[in-house]
């Protein structure tokens, strides 16, 4: 998409239709309180309460321009009124917000340079597509011309050109979907910010408009936040993941660190499968006896053995001591086996590689579990 508008027609509101107001502002936000940083979004002592409950607090990030950030985290931890808060449909009790260096902490959406995507689409019934995603530019006053190319321009990208004539009842979740994100495309957002969009489509529909999503970001090179409580969704789409726990943002790293290196317990226990065990429980299975108060097993960095005979691949070079246990039952993941283990009165969860139905191991089967000592991940308390 071309990238030609005048800063001055640019900024645009791309809210919901009932969010957007008769007077639509068509200037970018500027002056008071420009913060000279290359981040295209800091965040700094956000807070939000409503009423005695506090929904989020200490709220402190920095996003580079072209991020993809997702903010995930369990349901009620407040990502999406965090997500309101910088779009400025929910108002905040402390902090401040700028947006490519500018503080808009104080203005009202429409002139904040955001576009905005939620789960229910809420295109306007009676406007056909085109005019659904032209809607944005008309309020701005952009000329006719000028209106119709870009229109053009952003249903190609989300691959809707042909559905331009069609009305929101005639189009499948998914492509309503699509015609929502041309709609906050269309206006040029420095930063999109998305409140779960998939979660209302079926599986495969929701795989490829995310892979699509992901792609349209890429080539816009668009600052982007979005929200969602799907691990997956977050680690195949993430540049870097912010981990929300009870109003508060635990961990912000890359899908790898925060998959293999969670934080804290609260981490550990959202992310992957780990086994949680106090230094007591973990001894035999490390050797030693841990310093922190907790230590987390993803299930891929145990090894099973069978009367001495290892299964799976190759040992990893550092391994723990070797602790018996019993198969307890097997789940089939597909590719991978999990077994849960039982060792001694503590569960634990072991993959492996499923490589036939033949090396499946039967309920009772008395195996050896060993540790690879290199992705231990030892926890605060
Ligand atoms: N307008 C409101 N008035 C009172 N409480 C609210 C309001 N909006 C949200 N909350 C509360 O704030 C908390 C955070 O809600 P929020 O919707 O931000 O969570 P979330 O992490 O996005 O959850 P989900 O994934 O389920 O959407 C919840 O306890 C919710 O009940």
């Amino acid at each position: 998409m071309a990238a030609t508008t005048p800063a001055t027609q640019r900024a645009a509101p791309s809210t919901v239709p009932s969010t957007i107001p008769s007077s639509v502002q068509t200037t970018t936000p500027s002056a008071p309180g420009r913060q000279e940083s290359g981040n295209a979004v800091s965040l700094r002592g956000l807070a939000k309460r409503f009423g005695e409950t506090s929904v989020f607090a200490d709220i402190d990030a920095d996003i580079e321009h072209g991020e993809f950030i997702t903010l995930l985290g369990p349901s009620g931890c407040g990502k999406s009124t965090l997500l309101r808060a910088i779009a400025g449909l929910t108002s905040l009790d402390a902090g401040s917000i700028h947006i490519g260096g500018d503080d808009i902490t104080r203005l009202p959406p429409q002139r904040r340079g955001v576009g905005m995507v939620f789960q229910h689409y809420a295109l306007f019934p009676n406007l056909k597509v085109a005019d659904n995603v032209a809607f944005g530019l008309r309020m701005q006053k952009v000329p006719g011309d000028e209106r119709a190319r870009r229109v053009d321009e952003v249903l190609r990208l989300v691959e809707m050109q042909d559905q331009a004539h069609k009305f929101p009842h005639q189009l499948s979740g998914g492509q309503c979907q699509r015609v929502a994100l041309a709609r906050s495309l269309v206006v040029e957002p420095k930063v999109l910010l998305m409140d779960e969009p998939l979660s209302a489509l079926d599986a495969r529909i929701r795989r490829h408009l995310r892979d699509q999503i992901r792609e349209i970001q890429k080539t816009l090179g668009l600052t982007t936040l979005f929200v969602t409580h799907d691990q997956e969704e977050a680690m195949l789409m993430s540049d870097r993941v912010f981990l929300m726990h009870q109003g508060r943002i635990l961990q912000k790293d890359t899908a790898e660190v925060l998959y293999t290196r969670p934080r804290d317990e609260n981490a550990a226990g959202f992310m992957g499968h780990y086994c949680l065990l106090d230094a007591v429980e973990a001894a035999p299975l490390l050797g030693f006896r841990s310093q922190a108060g907790r230590v987390a097993l993803r299930p891929e960095a145990l090894y099973l053995s069978v009367q001495g005979r290892p299964l799976g691949g190759e040992r990893p070079a550092r391994v723990g001591p070797g602790v018996s246990g019993r198969v307890r039952r097997h789940r089939l993941l597909g590719n991978i086996v999990r077994y849960d283990i039982d060792c001694d009165g503590t569960s634990l969860a072991v993959d492996t590689l499923n490589r036939s139905a033949r090396s499946l191991l039967p309920a009772g089967c008395e195996v050896t579990i060993h540790v690879d000592l290199d992705e231990v991940q030892e926890l605060d308390a």
